[in-house]
């Protein structure tokens, strides 16, 4: 499953040369959406999506949320892509498969990269319904070996041995916070440290426990793995976790967490998580000039 087989930099030219041949769009940005977020998508102007099945290389989703389209449109007059749904190791992915939309938003000539995520939350102050603005992040896969970036280097995209330290952009967090804060939603949201787990059960309680002391605040399934390749072939990036359950890390709390209650949770923040985004891509500034705008 976790072949250390890369995908190679021919394969994801090749899925970028049939989307451009497909839409005039040339995106600057590109936004996955975590379980539940996919209805940012909706709010991209001229749109053209495609169906993930249709889209020579990629991967089909199998998550209940992930609606498995890729929507190229325009929003505040940046140039936009958006996955409506994401792909997951658990799902039986290669780490290349899963992550490989990013480079071929690389190879379509994107700048910067929002991951959005559901997550639970370990930290005591952050609660259901907040969002987390990611800082960091501790990729438990990763840690021991399970890392998109194994296997032989792919010089066309990035060094052998990237850093890591900085891959949430500083500027980008100020900026979203400082959006937060006119928006009235500066109540709601905080900077945290996102790890990801392999999925797909939830966390025992002695594992959130242990979480907990290592001081996460939010886990989750997924985003990690697209971070560390978007940082490899040198993309901004932009991460947010919606917390959609506290993780129960009591042998006297009975509380349960399910996907469906994740999938609520997230809905009922969606807009809220929407209107953050819009407005945080209004505003950043983009390096690369816009090449195509109007047509489709
Ligand atoms: O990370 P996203 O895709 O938002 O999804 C999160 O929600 C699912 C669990 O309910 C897991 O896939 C977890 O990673
Ligand atoms: N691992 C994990 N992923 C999640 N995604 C949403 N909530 C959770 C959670 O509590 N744990």
């Amino acid at each position: 499953m976790h072949s250390k087989k890369q995908i190679s930099h021919d394969e994801c030219q090749e899925t970028a040369d049939w989307l451009m041949s497909q839409t005039k769009h040339r995106p600057q940005v590109a936004i996955i959406c975590g379980s539940g977020l996919g209805m940012l998508a909706d709010t991209l102007k001229c749109q053209v999506s495609f169906a993930y099945s249709d889209i020579p290389g990629f991967p089909q989703s199998t998550v209940q949320g992930h609606a498995g389209r890729l929507v190229f449109g325009e929003l505040k007059e940046k140039t936009c892509v958006c996955m409506q749904g994401r792909f997951h190791m658990y799902e039986g992915h290669s780490l290349s498969k899963t992550t490989f939309p990013v480079r071929v938003f690389k190879l379509l000539g994107v700048e910067t990269l929002i991951v959005t995520n559901a997550a639970g939350s370990l930290a005591d102050d952050l609660q259901p319904g907040d969002i987390m603005i990611i800082k960091d992040h501790v990729n438990f896969p990763g840690l021991v070996g399970l890392n998109p970036l194994s296997g032989p280097n792919n010089d066309e995209f990035g060094p052998r041995f990237p850093a890591m330290s900085g891959c949430y952009d500083k500027g980008l967090r100020c900026l979203a916070m400082e959006i937060a804060k006119q928006q009235g939603i500066a109540s709601l949201m905080q900077e945290g440290v996102y790890a990801m787990v392999g999925g797909p059960n939830f966390e025992t309680i002695a594992e959130a426990k242990l979480l907990y002391r290592l001081g996460v605040d939010a886990v989750g399934m997924s985003t990690a793995p697209e971070v560390v390749v978007a940082a490899h072939c040198g993309l901004r990036v932009f991460g947010l976790s919606l917390i959609t359950n506290k993780v129960v890390k009591s042998y006297e709390d009975s509380d349960s967490v399910s996907h469906e209650g994740v999938l609520s949770a997230s809905q009922l923040r969606s807009h809220t998580v929407q209107q953050l985004v819009i407005d945080l891509i209004g505003r950043m500034e983009i390096n690369n000039s816009k090449t195509t705008n109007n047509a489709v």
